[in-house]
């Protein structure tokens, strides 16, 4: 392992609309690193089954060898360690990385058990507060020295002190107070050494808490592994903890180790904002850890939580569509980790949300408030932060900007970050391998959950432009296409040419079915201008009045739309497609990367087609045509089936007032702002 990691590439994510699937969990982190140094310390063999196999366990799987304490891996999650104790090798310089779960509670074994060792870590875990945990281990007569500042690692740990060498008179200990508002990890560092000071004293050992304790959920799941390893410690409240003076840890045989419930946020995240539903394997309503309590966060915000003993599945709004999360004010002292994915859910609420009480977030993989706020102003939010809390506003679609993330070498960082793929300009990940520390195998198994994009990235891109009639859609559409060398879905002519044929055939246009038929077996092909019925270019006569009124009659019938449905999906085809219609962006496209939704005042329409139709040969009044073109502007806007509406994502676009050139001009402009590359 190199003791400093190289920032890496960034990761490009697209804009993504639904996410759904299911996914089993790595192993907890917590649960994995307390497990390994349990067993080590403990006389037996202990088989760990769903061990988390990543940065923060490879530390500690490292030192524990280092130690001498034989850990063999069977793969697949399943490690065998033979416990040792003390541990066969007194001295060393052990290198633990950035991972607190290691760093704390191997400072209070190594500095119980006797030895002399140097702990460091990467430069943050320098920055990382320890010295409330020191101070409790020099009252039990543990020699550690700072090497660096004062507080904070790296350490050298000496020579246990001599029982009668102990400051207070002489008598060890049996009274150890360490302050729990920094970190709960010093308390759960002196509970599972305790056993070792106990070994030595032979009387119980009281540990008391001073200042308000946080991250509390993280004791229970220290206290429910020693009970594991045959420690029971009596607590009252969570102040006040005893450890039994026959305290001493024996192999439990086997022990599973739960999924991360942490890692679990984000995929809640992903079934609460793309849909769902988002199946999580591994956590569920039997589990010890405290962040499974974010599936109630999820639900206050929306989503749909269905708890299972071991497992959680989430559905909830599609927000690429518009949809919104509801907004909180919450205190998350209890979930800190887990607190951050809310803090990036909130870009997608409904209102500011307030995120209270989460101090420790300072002193964590980096300063996270500060990071977060950084980060989520990069996207567009507003956001207000404080000593301990944080406020996020929502990003309206206009305001979202395309970003690239930096994630300060801090996996949450870049995990969260990943849910702003549903914001409409995608997202940029910096150095997106550090994920390494609790999930190596984030961003495939997130790319995974994301069926629609997914698609939507192996298929050809599209462009959708929907608007009422002689909005110039047509126009601009042939032109975007022509400029990206794509090319075009004229759908409006698909519902030309139906009703074409039932007015050539003499089919009733009333009979919804016997219009659908003819949708059905129409014989067209588009050949450049030309738009082929049955062998004849028909692309003029699809162009009059009566075909275009009989066309909007006939396409508010749902067996037609139906019928036309795939059809129009299989024009999409490499390089791209540009699509124009009045459903192409709601209904045949609805996972297209950017919609247009264009419009223009009946005046300027009326006149347009007025235009178009006399440089076509035909005649055409004004009057009527307006009046023609509000009656059927009504008639779209209302009909039952597929009305015409704009996509909750579509961009609106007004072209009263532009040119045919400044409309393909905006068009294409927002096309470049997504950040496409140009496909095969
Ligand atoms: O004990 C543990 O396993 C942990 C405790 C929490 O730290 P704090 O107690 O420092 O908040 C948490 O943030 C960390 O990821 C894991
Ligand atoms: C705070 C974290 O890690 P550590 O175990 O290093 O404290 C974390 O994983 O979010």
């Amino acid at each position: 392992m190199s003791h400093t990691r190289k920032p890496s590439r960034s990761l490009n994510l697209a804009p993504a609309t639904r996410a759904s699937g299911r996914i089993r969990l790595p192993g907890s982190k917590s649960i994995s690193n307390r497990a390994l140094l349990l067993a080590a310390m403990c006389s037996g063999a202990t088989t760990l089954e769903g061990l988390l196999d990543s940065d923060d366990t490879r530390v500690m799987i490292a030192a524990l060898r280092q130690l001498g304490v034989q850990v063999d891996e069977a793969g697949e999650g399943r490690v065998r360690v033979q416990g040792q104790y003390p541990f066969p090798i007194k001295e060393g310089t052990l290198f633990l990385g950035n991972a607190g779960t290691a760093f704390r509670p191997l400072t209070a074994a190594l500095s119980l058990m006797g030895g002399r060792y140097e702990l460091s870590g990467v430069p943050r875990m320098h920055e990382r507060p320890i010295g409330d945990l020191v101070d409790a281990l020099r009252t039990l007569g543990a020699d550690i020295v700072y090497l660096g500042r004062e507080g904070y690692p790296p350490l050298r740990i000496g020579a246990l002190r001599a029982m009668e060498e102990n400051k207070n008179g002489g008598a060890p200990s049996d009274r150890v107070r360490v302050r729990g508002t920094v970190s709960s990890q010093f308390l759960t560092a002196l509970l599972m050494a305790a056993p070792l000071h106990v070994a030595r004293t032979g009387r119980p050992l009281v540990i008391e808490v001073e200042g308000d304790l946080i991250s509390r959920p993280y004791i229970l799941i220290t206290l429910r592994l020693m009970a594991r390893f045959g420690v029971n410690v009596a607590c009252d409240g969570d102040s006040r903890f005893v450890v039994p003076a026959d305290a001493a840890y024996r192999a439990p045989g086997r022990i599973a180790v739960e999924g991360d419930a942490s890692t679990a946020s984000y995929f809640m995240a992903l079934g609460a904002l793309g849909g769902g539903p988002v199946v999580i394997d591994g956590v569920g309503q039997d589990s010890i850890q405290g962040d499974v309590a974010f599936a109630d966060v999820v639900q206050a915000m929306g989503a749909t939580v269905v708890r299972r003993a071991e497992s959680i599945e989430v559905s909830g709004p599609v927000v690429a569509r518009g949809e919104r999360l509801r907004a909180f004010d919450r205190d998350f002292n209890l979930i800190p980790d887990a607190a951050m994915t809310a803090a990036a859910m909130a870009m997608y609420a409904d209102g500011p949300c307030t995120l209270r009480n989460i101090g420790s977030w300072r002193v964590k993989e980096t300063d996270r408030i500060h990071a977060m706020h950084t980060e989520l102003e990069k996207l567009g939010a507003r956001v207000e932060s404080g000593p301990d809390w944080l406020r996020v506003h929502p990003v309206t679609a206009d305001q979202w900007r395309a970003a690239s993330i930096a994630t300060y070498d801090d996996h949450r960082m870049a995990m969260c970050f990943s849910l702003a793929a549903f914001g409409p300009k995608g997202v940029t990940i910096e150095d997106p391998d550090c994920v390494g520390k609790t999930f190596p195998g984030y961003f495939p198994a997130f790319g995974d959950m994301l069926d629609g994009n997914a698609g939507a990235r192996a298929a050809p891109p599209v462009i959708t432009i929907d608007g009422p009639t002689a909005s110039g859609k047509g126009t601009i559409a042939h032109r975007v296409a022509q400029a990206l060398g794509w090319s075009v879905l004229d759908s409006g002519a698909l519902y030309r040419l139906t009703a074409l044929a039932v007015q050539q055939n003499g089919t009733n246009p009333d009979d919804e079915m016997a219009v659908a038929r003819v949708a059905q077996e129409l014989d067209v092909a588009f050949q450049g201008e030309q738009v082929l019925l049955e062998g004849r270019d028909v692309a003029a006569l699809i162009r009059q009045e009566q075909v275009g009124n009989l066309a909007s009659r006939v396409a508010a019938y749902g067996p037609v739309r139906q019928a036309l449905l795939e059809r129009q999906r299989a024009f999409r085809m490499a390089p791209g497609l540009v699509a124009d219609g009045r459903d192409m962006g709601t209904v045949v496209f609805p996972d297209a990367p950017l919609k247009i939704f264009l419009v223009a005042d009946v005046r300027a329409r009326a006149e347009r087609r007025s235009k178009q139709l006399k440089e076509k040969g035909f005649s055409a009044n004004l009057a009527d045509l307006l009046e023609s073109m509000r009656a059927r502007d009504e008639r779209d806007r209302t009909r039952a089936n597929a009305p015409l509406v704009a996509a909750a994502d579509a961009r609106t676009v007004d072209s009263s007032s532009l040119t045919i050139d400044e409309t393909v001009r905006v068009v294409l402009d927002l096309w470049s702002s997504l950040g496409f590359q140009p496909q095969e």
